[in-house]
C-alpha cells in the first residue's frame, strides 16, 4: 500500500540508530560483517559462543533451539575455517533462532541468502571446522567494541548492533 503520509507512519521494529539515542549506553558493534543471511533485520535474546576453528558446539548449541533468540559465535576474528554453512543455516532457521552473529567465518554463501534469518559474518571461506567440541558455551564474549553478555538483548540492522539489557519497550517510538 501506497503511504501518502509516511511520515506519520511509526515503524513497528526501531532502528540501532534510534536505539543508540535512546540508549546511548549500549553497546554499539559497526557493521564490520558482512550480511550473508536471508534477513538484514532481526533481533533476540543472546546466546554466545566462544570456539576457534571449531564448530561442534555451534551445531550442539543451535540444536537446543532458540526460539526468538540469536547466537553470538565469537570465532576469535579466525577465516581460516567456517563456522557454519548451509546446514546449520536451515538448522537455527528450523529451531526457531532469529539470527547467527559470527565474528569468523561462514561458507555455503549462496546457500546462506536463502535462509530466513539473520546471519553475520565476517567473510566467506571454504574451508570446514574442526568438530572436536572445544570452546565455551554462554560466557560473556571481549569483543574490540565491547562486551557481548549473554541473556543480553540484540538488535540488527544496516547499521550494525545494538546490544541491550533487556528488550526495547513498545512504548518507545524513533524520531
Ligand atoms: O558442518 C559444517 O562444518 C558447516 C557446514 O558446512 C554446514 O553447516 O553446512
Amino acid at each position: 500500500m501506497h503511504r501518502l503520509h509516511a511520515r506519520y507512519y511509526i515503524p513497528m521494529e526501531l532502528s540501532t540508530t534510534d536505539l543508540s539515542d535512546l540508549h546511548p549506553e549500549a553497546v554499539a558493534v559497526p557493521m564490520v560483517f558482512q550480511a550473508f543471511g536471508g534477513k538484514r533485520r532481526f533481533s533476540g535474546r543472546v546466546r554466545t559462543l566462544r570456539v576457534l576453528e571449531d564448530n561442534a558446539l555451534v551445531r550442539q548449541v543451535l540444536e537446543e533451539g532458540g526460539e526468538g533468540q540469536v547466537l553470538f559465535v565469537d570465532g576469535q576474528g579466525s577465516l581460516r575455517t567456517a563456522l557454519l554453512g548451509g546446514n546449520l543455516a536451515r538448522l537455527a532457521w528450523e529451531r526457531g533462532w532469529q539470527g547467527v552473529v559470527v565474528h569468523g567465518a561462514v561458507r555455503d554463501a549462496a546457500e546462506l541468502k536463502e535462509v530466513p534469518i539473520g546471519i553475520l559474518a565476517l567473510a566467506a571461506t571454504p574451508r570446514k571446522s574442526a568438530k572436536e567440541g572445544k570452546g565455551e558455551v554462554d560466557v560473556p564474549l571481549s569483543l574490540p567494541w565491547g562486551e557481548v553478555v549473554p541473556g543480553s538483548f540484540l538488535v540488527a540492522d544496516e547499521d550494525g548492533l545494538l546490544l541491550l539489557p533487556s528488550p526495547p519497550s513498545a512504548g518507545q517510538s524513533g524520531g
